[in-house]
């Protein structure tokens, strides 16, 4: 099945600034795909891109199968957008907009917008400028869904919104997959993240760090502590296709986040000079994020092996 959006070598420079490098995505259809990344990893910029509101500097990407940096219209009227920062019209109230946004579509718009806008209890004769944070959200949200995209793009969608409204808003993304379209959002809340996608990508500075269906990352990632009896001792290189993502030393102990480590490691490494006894644990995904992004998960927890245990 083609993918609903493919991204090869995507790159955006900026002044001063390599917000996006060499990112190849894949999406495919009917799955809630979830980018995670720090603040300035450059989420906001690749849902630009996606959404035909930037040019990449270098790379192509594909939205369902339109190139938005050539034909931005083309893609905007096939996905579903809402922005970080929603530029709605204030001077309009909640139905206004929707009577104004309905203008530009030749589907069904107006009747599934209102349906929206009721489900979410928002007053219909209110201006948006009087609206709260979280009531403006809910009309970019109504807006965005409204024409039934096939693919929906979010950028940030559940800030601002309160925890009931935001679990319900997760739901409905399943569901939304479920009847076959997709979701592909930006976020920071790895834990909601967690309950509704199915791939999660994750970007640091501008780099693709780990992009797999959810299960298989949880899978494929996981933390060694090794016991030494000298803090000094070096170890062998782990053997291929392993890839390390953080390695840290706390007195003794020395601990590694690992991605596709193979089973003849372990081995390998208990059978190191110097070495005391190997731990090995599966990640959350919390700290999965944590170890692509900044490296260090912080003291090595009570259940790790001290060496008072090993000796
Ligand atoms: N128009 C611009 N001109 C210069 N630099 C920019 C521009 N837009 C974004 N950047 C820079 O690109 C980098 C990525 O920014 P981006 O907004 O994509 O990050 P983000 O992951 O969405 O962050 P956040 O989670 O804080 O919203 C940042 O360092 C930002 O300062």
């Amino acid at each position: 099945m083609n993918p609903v959006i493919e991204t090869q070598r995507l790159t955006m420079r900026f002044r001063g600034c390599d917000a996006l490098t060499d990112v190849n995505l894949r999406v495919e259809p009917g799955t809630v795909f979830a980018l995670l990344g720090e603040n300035g990893a450059g989420k906001t910029t690749m849902i630009r891109i996606l959404a035909g509101y930037q040019k990449p500097t270098s790379g192509s990407a594909t939205v369902c199968g339109v190139d938005p940096g050539s034909d931005p219209l083309g893609v905007r009227r096939q996905i579903g957008y809402v922005s970080d920062a929603p530029a709605l019209y204030d001077w309009m109230t909640v139905a206004e907009i929707g009577w104004f946004a309905a203008s530009f579509y030749d589907v069904p718009f107006l009747d599934p917008y209102l349906e929206s806008v009721r489900r979410y209890g928002l007053p219909e004769d209110r201006k948006i400028k009087h609206l709260s944070k979280g009531q403006r959200a809910k009309v970019a949200l109504s807006l965005s869904l409204a024409h039934a995209p096939q693919l929906l793009i979010l950028d940030e969608p559940t800030s601002g919104l309160d925890p009931m409204v935001r679990r319900e808003f997760l739901e409905s993304m399943i569901d939304l997959a479920a009847t076959g379209r997709t979701v592909f959002l930006s976020s920071h809340q790895i834990s909601e993240v967690e309950r509704v996608a199915d791939t999660i990508a994750i970007v640091h500075q501008g780099r693709l760090r780990l992009c797999k269906p959810l299960a298989e990352l949880k899978d494929s990632v996981t933390e060694i502590v090794v016991a030494l009896d000298d803090p000094l001792v070096g170890l062998p290189a782990l053997p291929s296709p392993a890839e390390l993502l953080t390695e840290e030393s706390f007195g003794r102990q020395r601990r590694m986040v690992v991605q596709d480590l193979p089973a003849s490691a372990l081995p390998l490494l208990r059978e190191a000079t110097g070495v005391l006894d190997v731990q090995q644990r599966q990640l959350t995904l919390e700290e999965i994020f944590i170890a692509a992004t900044k490296g260090s998960l912080g003291p090595i927890a009570d259940h790790a092996v001290t060496r008072e245990e090993v000796l």
